[in-house]
């Protein structure tokens, strides 16, 4: 388990500081599958390398399995990086640059063989022993980089957006390949991406940051279905937030309307959200096009435009206080028409701002 308590990161001094992440604390569970998603700039890269010991806190520390790891360099610590540009060494074999972190900790020969026929195995790579690494394709090369890291067993495997090199249909195979690898080994792996497709894929975990800060953890489903600020809803998938009014609370469910329309009882990001406007996260899958008229639309609007995609289309619908909604349809009713929009009442959140 690695425990980041209180962690605030700056870099420079007096006016020019930048404070990459500020009083950051987060709990990875062992044996996980944990990713850090945010936008460029948000400190993913930071909590990383501090966590590899590559950067040290300016306050807080990081603790694994309970103990601080601050005062060890970053060769000392259970801990192994696979980086963006797979820093591998071009002219040697892939069974060399598989070994060579074990050649440096100086283990016996017979190990180092076995190690690096295992590895190469857990990456379907035994074939490709002797081929110099320059003579690769760039999946291949991954591969090599995640059984070299891999290969001193860490307790730990930091992964810095290692598929942003790959094309869309290589990604899309590695992204099941590093979750299987991540079962078999049972090491915990610590991703970092700003693609949120990648994230709900592949994790266990997710911690959404922005500016330095965690905005919130949970499993994709959590993340994806209970959003709960209005930032993380817009990063992960195609919301839509529209507004209505917080009348209230019963227990845990909150009782909203919108405009004049009857009040509904929904879930909500925290009870301690206080009656009046707030806004309201609609995923585009869940609306259901009706009737304008009809008495189980719980919004109206006009169709102001209507996009095909292939699977279906996608109707762009304003609403009567002015805000778009998108909505996801087979067959789109034509542009300038009224609709009105039935939705899964529970599938409705109000968000935190
Ligand atoms: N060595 C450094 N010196 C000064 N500022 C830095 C340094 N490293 C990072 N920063 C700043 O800290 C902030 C966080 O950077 P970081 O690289 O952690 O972001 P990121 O989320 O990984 O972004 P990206 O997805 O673009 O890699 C940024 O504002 C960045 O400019």
């Amino acid at each position: 388990m690695i425990d980041v308590k209180n962690v605030t990161k700056r870099f420079g001094e007096g006016q020019a500081a930048v404070t990459a992440l500020g009083d950051v604390s987060l709990t990875i569970p062992e044996g996980s599958f944990f990713t850090l998603l945010g936008p460029s700039g948000c400190g993913k890269t930071t909590l990383l390398r501090l966590i590899a010991g590559f950067e040290l806190p300016t306050e807080g520390e990081i603790a694994l399995d309970g103990e601080s790891i601050g005062h060890l360099a970053p060769n000392n610590r259970p801990v192994n990086t696979v980086f963006q540009n797979y820093a591998l060494f071009p002219h040697m074999s892939v069974a060399r640059n598989v070994g060579f972190g074990l050649e440096m900790l100086k283990r016996p020969k017979a190990e180092i063989d076995s190690t690096i026929n295992e590895m190469l195995d857990l990456v379907q790579l035994g074939e490709f022993a002797t081929r110099r690494v320059d003579q690769l394709s760039g999946g291949q090369q991954q591969r090599v980089a995640l059984a070299r890291a891999l290969a001193p067993r860490p307790k730990v495997l930091l992964l810095d957006e290692p598929l942003s090199a790959l094309d869309l249909k290589l990604r899309k195979g590695m992204q099941s390949e590093l979750k299987r690898l991540q079962h078999e080994t049972g090491i915990t792996f610590v991703f970092v991406t700003h693609d949120q497709g990648e994230a709900l894929a592949m994790s266990d975990q997710i911690a959404v940051m922005s500016a330095g800060a965690i905005r919130q953890v949970g499993t994709p489903e959590e993340i994806y279905t209970a959003p709960q600020s209005r930032f993380v809803a817009d990063f992960i998938g195609d919301t839509n937030i529209v507004n209505a009014t917080l009348l209230g609370f019963d227990g845990d469910a909150a009782k909203i309307k919108f405009g004049e329309g009857t009040p509904l009882t929904v879930h909500a990001a925290s009870t301690s959200l206080s009656p009046g406007p707030v806004h309201v996260a609609l995923r585009p899958e869940t609306i259901h096009v009706v009737d304008e008229r009809a008495e189980t639309a719980l919004l109206r609007g006009e169709v102001v435009d209507s996009t095909y995609f292939g699977a279906g289309s996608q109707m762009l619908v304003r609403l009567e206080d002015g805000v778009s909604v998108h909505v996801q349809v087979s067959t789109p009713r034509p542009v300038g028409s009224r609709v009105g929009l039935e939705c899964d009442t529970s599938m409705l959140h109000v968000l935190e701002d």
